[in-house]
């Protein structure tokens, strides 16, 4: 289902935007019972501190905008880097796609291992106030850093550092209270019933396999 109102989204949607192949198909979708536990989520968030909201940043992936956005998040990397992507060598390509991979997942078309955005029961999302805007979490979302580990400011005795620690605790533990999973690496990246889930959960299989969406007309 289409993520209700209730739960703030990010618009222009991010992928959308970068012109990921996405046809009619809303990256805003999610299994209604992922959905159910993201506005129970969102009421947990609310019991501590009734002016924050959550905010989707993503949701619903097809395998094509997974390799697109794996591609785009590759050629991003080595123009940051100065180089040019024709002339890269073997070894510095190698070194890019496994930077690549450690926070983006194979975009694989074997229905024994569907990305996990690609089965509706991953979403990545952050905190926002009351009137929508994102609240900073020392990163942004997708970023190819250490900054973007769950616990990177852990031992940050800053302030900021603080500051950034408290809002990814609690948007870490309104999610873990609905029943969601964190990605190790990624403090945004959450999921219910998907493998990493079962994985982490000690689950003895996924509730969900890959999700065959029909394009709403
Ligand atoms: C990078 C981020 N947007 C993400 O969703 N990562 C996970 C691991 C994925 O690609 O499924
Ligand atoms: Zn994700």
């Amino acid at each position: 289902m289409e993520l209700p109102p209730a739960l703030l989204r990010f618009e222009p949607h991010p992928y959308v935007a970068l012109g990921a192949p996405y046809g009619r198909i809303s990256p805003f979708f999610l299994r209604s019972g992922v959905v159910q536990r993201l506005l129970e989520a969102q009421r947990r968030l609310q019991v501590g501190d009734s002016d924050l909201r959550l905010i989707v940043f993503d949701a619903y992936r097809p395998i094509a905008v997974q390799q697109f956005m794996v591609d785009w998040t590759f050629a991003d990397l080595v123009a940051r880097s100065g180089l040019n992507v024709e002339r890269l060598t073997s070894k510095q390509r190698l070194a890019f796609n496994e930077q690549v991979h450690r926070f983006w997942a194979e975009p694989s078309l074997d229905p024994a291992t569907p990305p996990p955005h690609s089965t509706g029961a991953a979403v990545d999302l952050t905190l926002a106030s009351a009137s929508g805007k994102p609240v900073a979490m020392g990163g942004e979302i997708d970023e190819i850093s250490e900054r973007s580990f769950p616990a990177h400011y852990s031992k940050d005795q800053t302030e900021t550092g603080k500051r950034f620690y408290r809002c990814r605790t609690l948007l870490l533990t309104a999610m873990a209270s609905a029943g969601f999973q964190q990605h190790p690496e990624e403090w945004w990246h959450f999921s219910y019933g998907d493998q990493l889930w079962a994985f982490y959960q000690q689950q003895p299989t996924a509730i969900y396999g890959q999700a065959q969406l029909k394009i709403q007309q």
